[in-house]
Formats: C-alpha cells, sequence, structure tokens
C-alpha cells in the first residue's frame, strides 16, 4: 500500500510528519501548494513520477488546516470528507450562482471510498460531511450563509481538496480529504485563528489514521 499525504504548506507537512517518528512508512508527503491549481499539479506530478517508476501509489489524502461550519466544527476539531465540492466553479447568473455541471461541463465532487471514510472517522473521532474547496477564504456571515443554503451537508472549507481530487481522479486512484479546523468559516477574525491546536490535531489524527490507511484493501470499496 502507497500512500500519497498532499498538504498546502510545510508547516501542515511537518505535522503530518510527526506522526510517524523516524520509523519506516509507506506514506510519502508533499507540500503542494496553496490553492486548488497548485495542489492539482503538484499530486498529477507526484502520481505521474510514482507511475512511471513502477511504483503507483494506491491512495491520496488531501490533509491540511481549515475552516469549520459553526456550530457543527468547532475548532480543534477533525473533519473527514465524504464529498469533496468546488464551491466556485460556475457561472454568476441573474438567478444566482450555477455550478459547471448545470451549465454541462466537468464534475463539481468526488465521493471518497466509504467504507474507508467510516473506518477513519470511527478511529480519529473525526466527523463525517463535506469539505468546500473555495479560492477565496470566506469573510462574511453572508457568504458563509449563501455557502451553507447551497451545500446543507457543508462541515469545512479549505482552498486544495477539489485539486488533489481530480489529480487522483485522472490517476484512477481513490483520495480521502482530513481538516483540522483552525478558524471559524464567517466574518474575518484572523487573530481567532487557532493554527497550532489544529496543527497538533492532524499529528494526533494521523497517528490513528496511518495504521487504517496502511490496511486498507482498496477492492473493499
Ligand atoms: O489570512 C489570510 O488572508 C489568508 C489568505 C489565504 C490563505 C490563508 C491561509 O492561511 C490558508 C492556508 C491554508 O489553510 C486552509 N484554510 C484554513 N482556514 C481556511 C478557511 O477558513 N477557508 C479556506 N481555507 C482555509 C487552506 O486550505 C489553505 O491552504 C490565509
Amino acid at each position: 500500500m502507497r500512500i500519497l499525504v498532499a498538504t498546502a504548506v510545510p508547516v501542515e507537512r511537518d505535522a503530518v510528519a510527526s506522526a510517524f517518528g523516524s520509523g519506516p512508512t509507506t506514506v510519502d508527503l508533499l507540500a503542494a501548494g496553496v490553492g486548488s491549481a497548485a495542489a492539482a499539479v503538484s499530486t498529477a506530478t507526484a502520481l505521474t513520477t510514482a507511475a512511471l517508476a513502477g511504483t503507483p501509489y494506491d491512495l491520496v489524502v488531501s490533509a491540511g488546516i481549515g475552516g469549520g461550519f459553526q456550530p457543527e466544527a468547532p475548532l480543534g476539531s477533525l473533519v473527514l470528507a465524504d464529498a469533496i465540492t468546488v464551491a466556485d466553479l460556475g457561472a454568476e447568473t441573474a438567478d444566482g450562482f450555477v455550478p459547471v455541471t448545470e451549465l454541462g461541463f466537468g464534475a463539481i465532487t468526488h465521493r471518497p471510498p466509504d467504507a474507508l471514510v467510516r473506518e477513519a472517522a470511527a478511529v480519529t473521532g473525526a466527523r463525517t460531511g463535506t469539505v468546500l474547496t473555495v479560492n477565496t477564504v470566506t469573510g462574511s456571515a453572508e457568504r458563509a450563509a449563501e455557502l451553507r443554503r447551497r451545500h446543507p451537508g457543508a462541515l469545512a472549507e479549505a482552498m486544495e481538496g477539489f485539486g488533489v481530487a481530480q489529480a487522483a481522479a485522472a490517476h484512477g486512484v481513490p483520495v480521502l480529504e482530513l481538516r483540522a479546523v483552525s478558524n471559524p468559516v464567517g466574518p474575518r477574525d484572523r487573530a481567532a485563528w487557532r493554527i497550532g491546536d489544529a496543527l497538533a490535531a492532524l499529528t494526533e489524527a494521523f497517528g490513528k489514521l496511518t495504521p487504517v490507511l496502511e490496511s486498507w484493501n482498496p477492492h473493499d470499496r
């Protein structure tokens, strides 16, 4: 079982690495960049490189900190995606936002394997729900409410999951997204972000999650 974990920034990558100590692991870590496009390019490159070397990945995990919708996803808690949905890929119309799928193009959602999500949530204590991918961090109550109206199952937002999932799908590799909540989705208050607590939660989660991922049989989907 070969696993690729893609974070956005090095501090998130290092938080995941802290879960492994110095022993051998089947997990490779990648700081893939902030935003969906950077994450997609970096992840696709890593997947292609591994495949060409004859050692393809079996699973990709998009991981890092994220905003949590309140009160369902409190600061310091974990959210595991049962759906990875891009929230702002579409068109503004006189009737409001229309996703690209309703315009006849592409996809807006990738779905991680059900059984693996259930098992991973049980071992980490993560809540399961939709994790939105956005290009702009939400900064107002109005935008948060609009996202909740359009995505009633959303528990968290971040900026990379959909890009990582697009790359994984192009390679036929299953994907997970795990977010540790560093801030509420809503009015911007950068001083209230609890990044340290979220990174600690990410480390603890990977300590519990990795044995589950390593023993997962991809045919149990
Ligand atoms: O403070 C800012 O202005 C700012 C603007 C863009 C990005 C950031 C980050 O620190 C984001 C880093 C990383 O964290 C994820 N993240 C964390 N909270 C949220 C959120 O509420 N909404 C979306 N993304 C979030 C994201 O995946 C970034 O990669 C700060």
